[in-house]
């Protein structure tokens, strides 16, 4: 495909979990115009759940991924700490929701557009061009020419029947299957027949088994059952997909890895008395993840049957001659089946019994001379689908925009049969096996394609403690966007992150003191090593937080500092003078901490911010102004209640500046008495939303008149105020976007240096401009 200035027109089909990668990245690619059409009025695709009976896929309304959300997340956007490390679905959904909200995807996809068919256009063998006909929102049908497809519409849509057991007909309960499975709701009481242990049957089973009478799940050949956590809580798919694991699997023999976790899975609970041993091994079949699964077998209310060999009339009978004479419902979670009928009526991407022949489960091969249309996230992986889709999609787009990273049509027929040859080896043969793969081997050959594969040796000469992490810890997507295309800036930071962000999720104060001493130590060198710069340059700003803090203006969500970080912080208060210091929810303890510093070490700082509401008492608060010589103070996104008494405090009557929240409790007496305060002749005001017109013209008026001066007024939502005729009759006064006005700012650009180890950082900014800062930042020591 050539390289080409002219915009090649891509269509990606429905905005589900492989859709919205596959649209964020053609949105990377300058000489691609991507549209995306979604037959919903929603993205998110099989997780957005569906109360209500329906063809699309949906998860249940209880379904918990059972990967965990650093080896589920797209190789940018790391899920927030706080979220579950195996998130339900409605965290799942708001995830996807947010990444295609970062990344502005919303109006890239046209909802409630409806494909009909996709099929070659009459000058296709030159161009590769596509003719797509669909529906659009309003009803219309239409016809539109596209470079390339990319097929993103999931493969847990269509439900699979079974064939029919005997007698099934004369069964009088109901069957269903588990894609219509919604909740619990309906089976109180009743006796319940589950068929399938997948994921799905084990999951319907173990709710059911709560309520039901009795459920009893059908399994042909048993299964091995993974917990959704590993030894000391750790998510099971983050201990085992891990690079080194996977190279010493690919020299030992199979049956060595397979024992080994056989070994393990069978500690937890005996597979073989539980009714639940297979013939085959481990790695043989897609894993069966479920938590509860043997407590329930324990408790009896799930019980383990071999096959349904005949219905009766209210009954079932199994292969071991076993009989339940009431069954109330059946459950068919007997999986999936997918076709491609969209695609020239299902004749270019031939699907039998699941199998489908393409390349890297993506690429038809007929079509190997344009490679302009490929499915993408049709893969059933030991791990998440979602980061391999993202992948997928990245290996079109770089063929697509005009690299060739797609092997000749013999290679890739090579593949196919090696693939197939493969899985029949060593899968179970079944419609189930079919489109297996190892997350970790999948996603390197993918990342070898395009070039973004890491290679140890070489990271190990630049930076030996990411090769470590990348090699022996888990193989979170982010890794494949340290090099090759589309580089993610941050992505060595995402990767160093992951610890903190899965300790996060379930332990809010996850402080761990050895760190919190490692850390100190490595401050303590970074200030040596830079002590003549830092000592020419004021550090500007030090933000004492507990809390990830991302970016300078995102200081969002706060909490107090741990007492745990005080050691830390006593290091650090010896060797920096800082300009700002801020605080969030300062409380009594935390204050005479600072303060006995400030006595001790002659702590200084000029200015103190207070961010979101304080428990210190303005007394403790004074006292630190006046021992830190402090002469700026900063109630910001606070309940101040600043009275006129508290300005008889030592620590307040020296102050310079004050910047405070009209909103709050402070009576225009109060401010009176502050606006007197001696010293203090710069003023900013904070939230002044709910204030009037007469009062913000009383406050230019007593400025104007005086030699105080505000240094900026922030109003963000007030309709009380008429600006033009503020701004009319004071001409010194400017408003800076945002409803910021001010008379006179002193601007500081900032650089911003963020050290972090586990859930505490520091948050340093000095004056900019200058080179040594970007320096700087790449060597200051990550801290973990
Ligand atoms: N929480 C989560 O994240 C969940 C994830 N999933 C995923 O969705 C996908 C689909 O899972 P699922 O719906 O469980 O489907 P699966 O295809 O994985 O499992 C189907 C089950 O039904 C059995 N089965 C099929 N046909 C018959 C038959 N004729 N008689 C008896 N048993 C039969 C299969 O047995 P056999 O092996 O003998 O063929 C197997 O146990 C999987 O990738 C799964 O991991 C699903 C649910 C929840």
């Amino acid at each position: 495909m050539p390289a080409t200035a002219e915009k090649r027109k891509l269509l990606v089909v429905g905005a589900g979990a492989s859709g919205l990668p596959s649209l964020r990245h053609a949105l990377s690619y300058e000489n691609v115009d991507v549209t995306c059409f979604e037959g919903t009025g929603d993205v998110g695709g099989l997780w957005k759940y569906k109360p209500e009976e329906t063809d699309l896929s949906s998860v249940m309304k209880s379904t918990v991924i059972n990967t965990s959300k650093e080896m589920t997340a797209y190789s940018d956007f790391p899920p927030e700490s706080r979220m579950a490390n195996f998130m339900h679905n409605t965290e799942m959904y708001r995830y996807l929701c947010n990444y295609a909200d970062h990344h502005q995807l919303h109006k890239y996809i046209k909802f409630h557009h409806k494909v009909n068919s996709i099929v070659r256009n009459s000058d296709y063998e030159k161009t590769g061009k596509w003719k797509v006909n669909y529906t659009d929102d309003k009803g219309a049908t239409h016809e539109d020419v596209f470079d390339g497809i990319l097929l993103c519409s999931g493969h847990h849509t269509t439900p699979n029947w079974p064939a029919k057991f005997t007698d099934q007909d004369k069964f009088e309960g109901r069957i269903i299957h588990s894609h219509s499975y919604k909740d619990h709701r309906g089976y109180e009481d009743k006796v319940v027949v589950v068929v399938g242990i997948g994921n799905s049957g084990g999951d319907v089973a173990v709710e059911l088994s709560r309520i039901a009478k009795q459920v009893y799940l059908v399994t042909r050949r048993g299964t091995w059952i993974f917990n959704r956590i590993f030894d000391y809580g750790v998510p099971v798919d983050l201990v085992l997909n891990r690079k080194f694991l996977f190279n010493l699997r690919a020299m030992v023999p199979q049956w060595i890895g397979d024992s080994v976790i056989e070994h393990k899975l069978n500690y937890r609970f005996d597979h073989k008395a539980y009714g639940l041993k297979p013939e085959h091994r481990v790695f043989g079949a897609h894993p069966t993840v479920n938590d509860e699964l043997p407590n329930r077998i324990a408790c009896g209310t799930v019980r383990i049957k071999p096959n349904i060999s005949k219905f009766t009339q209210n009954g079932i009978l199994f292969e071991d001659g076993s009989k339940i004479e009431h069954v109330d419902e059946v459950v068919m979670s007997t999986g999936f089946s997918f076709e491609f009928n969209l695609v020239e009526n299902g004749e270019l991407i031939k699907v039998k019994d699941n199998q489908v022949d393409l390349y890297k489960y993506m690429l038809p091969v007929e079509l190997a001379d344009h490679n302009t249309l490929a499915v993408i996230g049709l893969v059933q992986p030991f791990g998440s689908i979602m980061p391999l889709s993202e992948m997928q999609a990245r290996v079109f787009l770089e063929e697509f925009s005009g690299k060739k990273v797609v092997p000749t049509k013999t290679q890739m027929q090579n593949d196919i049969k090696n693939k197939r040859d493969a899985m029949a080896k060593r899968y179970v043969s079944s419609r189930r096996h079919t489109i297996q793969v190892d997350y970790v081997d999948y996603i390197e050959e993918l990342a070898e394609l395009i070039g973004c594969n890491v290679n140890i040796w070489e990271l190990v000469k630049t930076d030996p403690y990411l090769a470590y992490k990348v090699l022996f810890g888990p193989m979170v997507p982010y890794i494949f966007r340290l090099n090759g295309p589309k580089k993610w800036a941050h992505a060595r930071q995402a990767i160093l992150d992951v610890d903190e962000r899965v300790l996060q999720a379930t332990c809010d104060k996850a402080f761990d003191l050895d760190n919190l001493r490692r850390t100190c130590q490595i401050i303590g060198e970074f200030i040596e090593d830079n002590r003549n710069f830092l000592q020419s340059r004021k550090l500007l700003h030090l933000d004492l937080d507990d809390r990830r803090i991302r970016a300078w203006h995102d200081v969002s969500w706060c909490d107090r500092i741990p007492r745990q970080s005080f050691d830390y912080l006593s290091k650090f208060f010896k060797n920096v003078e800082a300009l700002v210091l801020t605080v969030n929810k300062l409380d009594e303890e935390t204050s005479e901490f600072l303060i006995r510093h400030a006595r001790k070490n002659n702590f200084r700082f000029e200015q103190l911010r207070l961010f979101h509401s304080f428990t210190a008492s303005h007394e403790t608060i004074a006292r630190l102004l006046q021992f830190a010589h402090c002469r700026t103070v900063n109630f910001e996104a606070v309940q101040s209640n600043l009275k006129a008494e508290h300005l008889s405090f030592p620590g307040y009557k020296n102050l310079r500046s004050i910047c405070f929240e009209m909103d709050d409790s402070l009576e225009p007496e109060d401010f009176q008495r502050i606006f007197e305060l001696e010293n203090c002749v710069n003023f900013i005001f904070h939230g002044c939303d709910n204030i009037d017109q007469t009062f913000v013209q009383t406050i230019f008026e007593k400025f104007s008149k005086s030699l105080k001066r505000i240094e900026a007024i922030r109003i963000t939502a007030n309709k009380n105020i008429n600006f033009d005729t503020i701004l009319a009759n004071n001409p010194n006064l400017s408003m800076v976007q945002n409803a910021v006005w001010k008379l006179e700012n002193p601007s500081y650009e900032k650089a911003i240096i963020t050290v972090r180890r586990n859930a505490f950082h520091f948050f340093m900014a000095f004056e900019v401009n200058d080179k040594r800062i970007e320096d700087i930042l790449y060597k200051i020591p990550i801290i973990e």
